[in-house]
């Protein structure tokens, strides 16, 4: 289990907000709710970045999160993220924030303390660009963007 430093920015975290958990043994996501001071109604098309209460602090360059939307939210009520993915940095240490974007075609009210995104935990591979004059030619090659056909 890796252990990761929160910071609790809003004193409602953990009473009447609750923190971040794993749902399940199983959850790869934990999710983050909506620290709001009253219900935000989202009209269609409405981008808001909202605050969750909390940063988190990584640490480790070799780890990152990423916000990813809820599936009912976004299949069923068009609730998805701004940035579409949220990429958080090992060196961050700000409040985690969720860019909320209505994408749908009718109001919707996102409620205080609302789950509203899910952060999950992946490796990060560090990397060196190195230059070269040619590379040792793929099966592909630079096909791409559907070269492969359909079906
Ligand atoms: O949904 C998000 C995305 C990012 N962040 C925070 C954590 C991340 O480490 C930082 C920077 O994100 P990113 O690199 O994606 O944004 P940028 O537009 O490149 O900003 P910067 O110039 O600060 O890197 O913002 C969030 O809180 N929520
Ligand atoms: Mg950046």
């Amino acid at each position: 289990m890796q252990r990761i430093e929160v910071k609790r920015l809003d004193p409602r975290l953990g009473e009447s907000i609750p923190l971040p958990e794993q749902a399940t043994a199983g959850s790869a996501g934990m999710d983050l709710r909506a620290c709001l001071d009253e219900p935000l109604i989202l009209e269609p098309g409405q981008t808001e970045l909202l605050s969750t209460g909390l940063a988190i602090h990584i640490g480790d360059p070799g780890l990152a999160a990423m916000i990813l939307p809820r599936s009912g939210l976004g299949h069923k009520h068009g609730i998805v993220l701004g940035n579409l993915v949220g990429l958080i940095d090992s060196d961050y240490q700000g409040e985690l924030m969720v860019s909320c974007w209505n994408r749908g075609q009718t109001p919707f009210t996102i409620e205080v303390g609302e789950r509203i995104a899910q952060l999950v935990f992946v490796p990060v591979v560090a990397a060196e660009l190195t230059m070269v004059d040619s590379f040792e030619t793929s099966d592909r090659a630079e096909g791409g963007f559907g070269h492969t056909g359909r079906g």
